[in-house]
């Protein structure tokens, strides 16, 4: 018989509740568990009626912590994770342009002798660009296009009407670490492309707010030794978060089966 990974699901949001969703049934992967702040855990009890909730990730009986909450949740809940040698799935990659802060998730897997395992979510090519880094890489550029009202309540706001947008507009320029601590919503896949190619600071990073689409568009340029690729992804975002496209949803759960299945692809 299988045995089940009982997942503690750190954030109930939009991520987090289809992730549940998708897993309701899974002969092999359950989630026993869910981490909200405080104020959230009587709406997240009546998602996941099952699922013991809290503001802490349960001490025992977790085989796999799964974080899709922003990048607080790491410090709070996936370092102590690790520390105690549970095995983690994060979603907020963008944390780890926080300087020294990828040091300190190694250190935490050491010290709990486990991984940390870093998803793709709303970008593909990450294999690609992992293995082309291996033979050397000369450049890797990325781009981010969203609809203007995904970038509300960022410093995309300051000295414009995201409302009243009547053009694309380029509203960051610079590198992968700057975006990601600058747009922690919208820029985890800045740091992904940057972690697994160039890295965080010559990675050249370009958002644009565009009023013309209603996708999340992210492309990947990468040059090196293995040739280039170039790479446009034009993802639908969640109903539930205009900033967070659905594929993020599909990369966790596939991320999580791949660590059960006898086949992994
Ligand atoms: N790698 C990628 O491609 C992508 C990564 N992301 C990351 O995923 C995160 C979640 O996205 P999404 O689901 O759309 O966001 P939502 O805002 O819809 O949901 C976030 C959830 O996390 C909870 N939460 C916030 N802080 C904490 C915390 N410290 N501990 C536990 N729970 C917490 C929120 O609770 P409450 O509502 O009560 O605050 C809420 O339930 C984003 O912030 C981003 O960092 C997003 C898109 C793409
Ligand atoms: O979901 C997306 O399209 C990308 C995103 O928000 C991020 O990189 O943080």
């Amino acid at each position: 018989m299988t045995a089940i990974t009982r997942i503690a699901l750190v954030g109930c949001g939009a991520i987090g509740t289809s992730v549940l969703e998708l897993l309701h049934g899974d002969p092999a992967l359950k989630v026993v568990a869910i981490v909200v702040p405080a104020e959230g855990v009587a709406a997240a009890q009546k998602v996941a009626p099952d699922a013991q909730v809290g503001s802490a990730v349960p001490a025992t009986g977790i085989d796999l912590v799964v974080e899709t909450a922003g990048h607080a949740a790491i410090e709070e809940h996936v370092l102590p994770a690790l520390a105690r040698g549970t095995p983690c799935v994060v979603a907020s990659v963008g944390a780890l342009s926080a300087t020294g802060f990828a040091e300190k998730l190694e250190a935490a897997a050491v010290a709990g002798k486990t991984q940390v395992q870093l998803i793709p979510g709303a970008i593909g090519g990450i294999d690609a660009l992992a293995a082309a880094r291996i033979g050397g890489l000369d450049s890797v550029r990325y781009t981010g296009r969203k609809p203007p009202q995904a970038w509300k309540g960022t410093p995309a706001e300051q000295g414009r009407n995201l409302d009243t947008l009547a053009q694309e507009t380029v509203i960051f320029e610079g590198s992968a670490r700057e975006a990601a601590l600058l747009y922690p919503k919208n820029a985890n896949v800045a740091a992904t492309v940057s972690l697994a190619g160039l890295g965080l600071d010559r990675t050249l990073v370009r958002l644009i707010a565009d009023p013309a689409t209603t996708e999340n568009v992210h492309t990947v340029e990468a040059e090196g030794a293995f040739g280039s690729f170039a790479l446009t992804m034009r993802n639908k975002p969640l109903a539930a978060n205009p900033k967070t496209s659905a594929l993020t949803v599909y990369s966790a759960v596939r991320a999580l089966r791949n660590r059960v299945a006898p086949l992994a692809i």
